[in-house]
């Protein structure tokens, strides 16, 4: 193992010659295995090797006790020494260096010369002094670098720790401003923490209730916020806590989740959906939905597959409204919507009494509310495994037990799962059971990316385009050429979603009857292009310009124009950077 001495080593090799040219004499200093870790003049060749023979280095150590040694030929500490008749130097004055009652190194002095020897003869003890003070500073040196050590190992831990929970988790000091962030904040706030490191949280999160606990100190759970990004309303579910040093505010932790639409009503209030409704006639939709449609004429359990925006949601709907179950109630619950603790009472139900805060005379599950209907659980990967062997159970003997109470309650419902994960690499990781999911996975539907069919873009553009015209009093006819192209290059990781929100964005902007490309969000219209033309560029740069005269420069205004133009709040910063725009 490596000597505290030695991790300190540079630093030790200035203090040895330090004390050289103060004392005008040379210096070593070794570790407590006698290994050189600094030495000046006649001992700088040999700094890292181990010091052979028994000397008086070795009686320091094993005496704790200071030497001054005023001639080495008749000293009787150097007697024991088989170099001593060989041994060139005159005199020696010899240190340990004390951590606690450890001995951790010696420093020696040495004289080589007849003057450095009346050096050593005549001013020995304070000479001593001088050294001995040097020793402490060592030392102290030594417990500095295992401090910085010891915190660099509590980052990594902390961070390790902090990048591996699926909540978001941001730190701000007591100025507000964003101190730390772990990857699954970066996430869900798109953004980088080192683009928004020392920004105040307002301008990364705004609206975010955290700032109030720099004022009044207490410590908030479950509250929602409300945020536009990129066209779309989010809700983040926050916890937050001040962060307190002896008693003081220094700033405060939240931890966030994002609650997508958290949709908990039923659907049944909602318009019908019927396929004929789902726009898309390439082969890969029209595939999907011709098994779809076998999918609703039976009671088998559907399990809907999809990245995130393709359409599982209205695919539900429309096998519920096609079903023969259509006139009974279509039931939905987000999995990733709900708090954990809550998912299950969400689900099962509780009896009156059967935990504090439990509402009189209990409360119906969802599976209760859909009996004779349809239950559509979004985001089944996201449900917890204690939940998932409690769903098993519901699938396999059709009863639920509402929580706190001991009566079965036989079900009629129809179930239908969807989710963007990807559910057997789950099951390998072990966190998805695996006799779920065949349980789930009785009629499977895939639903293909917008990439996988690019044949559909141009209509559900065109549908999206006019609906929102339709709903913004608009009379907008056609999509130029130029505007057709950039939608069908671009990938559209976002699917119909992102889609729609586009076509939102450029319905709004659109000033004639025909959108063009400075109409759709810059996103779209720059990666769409090989490369960022100049012509693109200052379209860009316009576009935000308008953005921030429309909204105001304020961190709300910089809030809203960033929602407008599609992008995150982190990228309007770096772009109004990146056109001087101040
Ligand atoms: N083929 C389609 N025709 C018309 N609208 C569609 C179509 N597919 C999806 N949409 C609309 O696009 C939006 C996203 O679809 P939906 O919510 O069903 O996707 P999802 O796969 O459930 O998304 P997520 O996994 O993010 O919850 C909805 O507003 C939906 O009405």
């Amino acid at each position: 193992m490596i000597s505290r001495l030695q991790q300190i080593q540079v630093t030790v090799q200035q203090i040895a010659e330090a004390i050289s040219s103060v004392l005008m004499m040379d210096v070593t200093i070794f570790d407590q295995h006698m290994v050189r870790i600094a030495g000046t003049g006649y001992h700088r060749d040999t700094v890292g090797q181990r010091i052979i023979g028994y000397s008086v280095g070795h009686q320091v150590i094993e005496k704790r006790e200071e030497y001054i040694i005023a001639d080495i030929k008749s000293n009787d500490a150097c007697l024991v020494c088989e170099k001593q008749s060989t041994c060139m130097e005159l005199a020696q004055l010899c240190c340990p260096i004390l951590l606690g009652s450890e001995v951790i190194g010696v420093i020696s002095l040495i004289a080589f010369s007849r003057e450095q020897q009346m050096e050593i003869i005549h001013k020995g003890t304070q000479l001593l002094d001088f050294i001995r003070k040097m020793a402490e500073l060592i030392a102290a040196k030594t417990v500095e670098k295992s401090t910085v050590n010891r915190l660099l190992f509590l980052k990594n831990q902390l961070e390790t720790v902090l990048n591996f929970v699926a909540e978001g988790v941001i730190a701000i000091d007591n100025a507000a401003r964003v101190i730390n962030m772990n990857f699954a904040a970066e996430r869900m706030l798109r953004t980088k923490f080192n683009d928004v490191l020392d920004f105040h949280i307002n301008e990364v999160f705004p609206g975010t209730p955290i700032p109030e606990i720099l004022r009044n100190g207490k410590e908030f759970l479950d509250r929602e916020v409300k945020m536009w990004r990129n066209g779309r309303q989010h809700h983040y579910l926050i916890n937050a806590k001040p962060m307190l040093v002896d008693g003081v505010i220094q700033g405060a932790v939240a931890s966030f989740r994002l609650v997508n639409e958290g949709y908990q009503s039923g659907y049944s209030k909602e318009a019908p959906v019927a396929f004929e409704d789902i726009v898309g006639n390439s082969k890969n939709l029209a595939a999907v939905k011709e098994e779809a449609k076998k999918a609703a004429f039976g009671l088998s359990t559907v399990l809907i597959t999809g990245e995130s925006g393709t359409g599982k949601e209205i695919f539900a709907r429309a096998i519920h409204f096609t079903s023969d179950r259509s006139t009974g109630p279509l039931v939905a619950l987000n999995c990733a919507a709900i708090p954990e603790a809550l998912l299950e009472s969400e689900l099962f139900g509780y009896e009156e009494g059967s935990f504090t805060g439990a509402k009189k005379g209990g409360k119906p599950g969802k599976f209760e509310l859909a009996n004779g209907g349809t239950l559509f659980l979004d985001e089944i990967g996201d449900m917890p495994l204690a939940l998932q062997a409690k769903m098993l159970r519901v699938l396999q003997e059709r009863v639920v037990e509402r929580i706190g109470s001991v009566k079965v309650i036989p079900i009629n419902v129809r179930m239908i799962a969807a989710t963007n994960r990807n559910l057997e690499e789950m099951i390998l990781e072990g966190r998805f059971r695996e006799d779920l999911y065949y349980r789930l996975n009785v009629f499977p539907i895939l639903l293909p990316a917008l990439r996988e069919r690019k044949s559909d873009i141009m209509e559900l553009a065109g549908y999206f385009m006019q609906k929102h015209a339709r709903a913004y009093g608009k009379d907008i006819q056609s999509i130029s050429a130029e505007a057709e192209e950039v939608l069908l290059q671009y990938n559209w990781p976002g699917n119909i979603r992102e889609l729609e929100n586009a076509m939102e964005c450029a319905v709004i902007k659109t000033l004639g009857s025909t959108v063009e490309v400075r109409d759709l969000p810059p996103k779209i219209a720059v990666t769409s292009q090989s490369g960022e033309s100049l012509l693109q560029h200052s379209a860009e740069k316009e576009e935000i310009l308008k953005a921030l005269k429309k909204y105001g420069g304020s961190v709300e205004g910089k809030a809203q124009a960033a929602a407008s133009l599609g992008i995150s709040i982190a990228t309007l910063y770096r772009k109004i950077r990146k056109y001087g725009l101040s």
